[in-house]
């Protein structure tokens, strides 16, 4: 039977799935939440004809010919406007961000002016200049940000005066590391053991995304062991195993969870690496089973994972290869399964991402991973390319 392609799996895996619920948070803690609703600025800004600069409020008319003398009837600062309205001779001592008075329609700045008993003297203006009118920013009831943008826009938020925001709930992601060889990391190492370091990878991935992910620590080869899974209250959104994903008897993440009610919906997928790939559901929890070699745990998890947090934020889809590069080197003839090429790459004088596949693309090579920037995608038997041909790659974010 064909292997499911990538392409059919992640519409599977993404079937179902939707943005989380909203929840209101302060403004301190909006910095990188997905906004669940557009928002909506709840005043005008800014709110009344502003000055941009220290200097003395004065009409135009009077300014007209320079030098002009002009009368100090009183004073606006920011917070604590002049009440009056300006006469014709006359101008206020004004400050940035105060309301520019009545009357008054230019700033002198006071660089160019001289105070002298009770007068300026005004050297050098310009008809209208150094206002901020009201709305200049924005108006309100204006949408200031949309629902897909995420990130640092908190001084935006603030300003459009809201003390809270609603952003989509952050999926929660337990990790669970599996096999009896694998030992948390700074541990003594037995003979026969090795260092989990996926889950740490895993959880860098969706920075910012994720938040809410936690190791769940390792779960030994032992079957009976999994009711004491991070499956039961409180449930994460989704489980995501690595290790015991292939076909051997002490691969048992599949077996260990069709006890605890697991709905397995694919157990291989068609791509390299990471062909044994686990999708399945646990009542309203997802299961991703990742294969124990890290760099195709990584790679299903860039594929997979990432778009679930996204489809679940209501973000954007993220995870498919858009931008193109140019190979530094021919590519033979791609086989059946969809590759993943772990590729290092460098800008050219004219603006293109030159990129090479690393020598080796064993997918227990962490060190060697860790080398590359991007993943050239090569589709199901695709064509042996030469060099300075175009690729599909999927860049790293860090
Ligand atoms: N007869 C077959 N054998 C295998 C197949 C196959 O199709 N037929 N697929 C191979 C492929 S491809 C992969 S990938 C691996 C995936 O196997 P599992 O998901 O069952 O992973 P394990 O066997 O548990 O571990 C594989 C490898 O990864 C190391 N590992 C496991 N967990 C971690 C961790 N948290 N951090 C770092 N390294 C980890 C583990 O020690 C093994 O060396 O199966 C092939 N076999
Ligand atoms: O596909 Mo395995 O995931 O090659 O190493």
């Amino acid at each position: 039977m064909a292997l499911l392609s990538v392409d059919e799996a992640l519409a599977r895996v993404l079937t179902g799935l939707a943005p989380l619920e909203a929840e209101q948070v302060s403004i301190a803690d909006a910095y990188e939440r997905v906004l669940a609703e557009d928002v909506a600025a709840t005043l005008t800004q800014p709110p009344f004809d502003a000055s941009a600069m220290d200097g003395y409020a004065v009409r135009a008319a009077d300014v007209a010919v320079l030098p002009a003398t002009l009368d100090l009837i009183g004073e606006a600062a920011a917070g604590a406007r002049f009440s009056g309205t300006l006469g014709q001779g006359q101008a206020v001592r004004i400050f940035t961000g105060a309301p520019v008075p009545d009357g008054a329609d230019t700033i002198a700045i006071q660089e160019n002016a001289e105070e002298r008993d009770g007068r300026v003297v005004v050297k050098e203006a310009a008809s209208g200049r150094h206002i901020r009118p009201r709305g200049q920013d924005f108006e309100d009831g204006q949408v200031l940000l949309t629902r897909a943008r995420s990130s640092g826009l908190g001084r935006c938020w603030a300003s459009a005066n809201h003390a809270e925001l609603p952003v989509t709930r952050k999926p929660t992601v337990a990790i669970l590391a599996t096999g009896d060889e694998v030992v948390p990391p700074g541990s003594e190492l037995g003979p026969d053991q090795i260092v989990s370091s996926v889950g740490y990878g895993l959880a860098g991935l969706g920075a910012g995304a994720w938040g809410r992910g936690r190791q769940s620590g390792i779960a030994k080869d032992d079957r009976r062991a999994s009711s004491r899974w991070p499956t039961r209250a409180p449930a994460p959104d989704i489980l995501v195993t690595i290790g015991g994903a292939s076909v051997g008897e002490r691969d048992l993440v599949a077996n260990a969870l069709r006890d605890e009610g697991l709905k397995l919906d694919f157990a291989k997928v068609a791509m390299r690496p990471g062909k044994p790939v686990l999708f399945g559901r646990l009542g309203a929890q997802r299961l991703l089973g990742l294969p124990g070699n890290p760099v195709s745990a990584l790679i299903c998890a860039q594929v997979f994972l990432v778009p679930m947090l996204h489809r679940m934020l209501g973000l954007a889809e993220a995870g498919q290869p858009e931008p193109e590069a140019v190979l530094g080197a021919a590519l033979p003839a791609n086989g059946d399964r969809q590759n993943y090429l772990r590729a290092m790459s460098v800008w050219s004088d004219d603006g293109t991402r030159v990129v090479r596949p690393l020598p080796s693309q064993d997918s227990s090579l962490v060190a060697a991973f860790t080398r590359a920037d991007c993943l050239i995608l090569r589709t199901p038997n695709a064509p042996a390319l030469p060099q300075g041909a175009a690729v599909k790659i999927i860049p790293f974010s860090d």
